[in-house]
């Protein structure tokens, strides 16, 4: 059985079928964590006609009137639609916003549920009904089986870090997880990284980890480097069947930069493109400070202990124009 394959592009394909030991999956993870902070899963149980479902969802909604669209404007919970050049991912090197369009969705809370009151958290904004009757249903149904799926990588995560058995279904960690399921859609615009003009700009994740669903047109691309001048870029085009899976900033924080949250961009090709990336994020009150694990006197902490919600409201408000905490 191969539990690790190279794509076309090096970055590793692990498969999570049945019939191999999960030390091997954990250390197929830890290699890939390590050295890119990307790899695609494959084998993975989600159904193949759920992903097609989602995407066809996304062609009616960015298909709808703009002002359609508007109707279900981003709330202060960071929910709901975000226009076309609204979010600014690289402020440092962008002239204009992402060439890209999107729609935010969480967990549902009710606002007579306690946690209601906290910031991120409420219910979703939801598209007309009679527009788009499926909308809800599918996303829902999408959201539930990228959570299942997210909570098994992060089991074998806890392994490929050396952590005990569970680590990470302690109460706080992820009984109540910030996720949030972001459908985009990037126009036919040609970028032009030397005029600042980016599908996306360059960013790492900021959560615990991204699982991420493109159609079949390419354009994500990673870079190892990420301070360097002249920085080289690596293609991460769709591999069919396969998620995208890669590390964000709070499980660097844990590992102490063992494991990488890679900085990545979307470079249009002058093609209309989809995406549905899933960020999946610890509890919004969950304290991620080092890991005794990955740290020693000769390799202290190089993070300050941060709370998920802190972190992840400090992004929002850096890079969306039209987020209001
Ligand atoms: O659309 C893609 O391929 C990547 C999107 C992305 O990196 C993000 O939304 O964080
Ligand atoms: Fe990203």
């Amino acid at each position: 059985m191969v539990i690790c394959a190279l794509s076309a592009s090096q970055v590793p394909v692990i498969s999570l079928a049945d019939g191999q030991t999960k030390a091997s999956v954990a250390a197929a993870i830890r290699e890939a964590c390590t050295n890119l902070g990307f790899f695609y899963v494959s084998d993975h149980g989600v159904d193949e006609s759920l992903v097609q479902a989602a995407f066809e969802q996304c062609c009616l909604f960015f298909n709808l009137p703009e002002e359609k669209k508007r109707k279900c404007l981003q709330d202060s919970n960071n929910r709901g639609y975000t226009p076309l050049a609204e979010q600014m991912l690289d402020a440092s090197r962008q002239t204009r916003g992402d060439t890209k369009e999107g729609y935010y969705m969480g967990r549902e809370v009710p606002l007579d549920h306690p946690d209601a009151s906290k910031p991120l958290h409420g219910p979703n904004v939801w598209p007309d009904p009679a527009l788009l009757p499926d909308w809800r249903p599918t996303m829902e149904r999408y959201q539930a089986a990228m959570i299942q799926l997210a909570l098994k990588l992060t089991d074998f995560i806890g392994l490929a870090l050396g952590l005990p058995e569970g680590f990470f279904k302690k109460p706080g960690m992820f009984d109540n997880p910030m996720t949030v399921l972001r459908l985009l859609h990037y126009t036919e615009e040609k970028s032009a990284p030397e005029e600042g003009v980016f599908g996306a700009g360059a960013h790492s994740d900021w959560g615990m980890l991204t699982l991420l669903k493109t159609d079949s047109v390419p354009g994500l691309q990673i870079c190892l480097e990420k301070d360097a001048e002249n920085q080289t870029w690596l293609d991460v085009p769709p591999v069919e069947g396969a998620f995208i899976v890669n590390i964000g900033d709070m499980l660097e924080r844990w590992s102490n930069d063992l494991f990488r949250s890679t900085l990545h961009r979307v470079v249009g090709r002058g093609q209309e493109r989809f995406s549905i990336p899933f960020f999946f994020e610890p509890n919004f009150d969950c304290l991620v400070e080092c890991l005794p694990q990955c740290c020693s006197p000769s390799n202290p902490a190089k993070y300050p202990p941060v709370t998920v919600g802190e972190y992840l409201m400090g992004k929002l408000k850096s890079t969306h124009a039209g987020y209001k905490a």
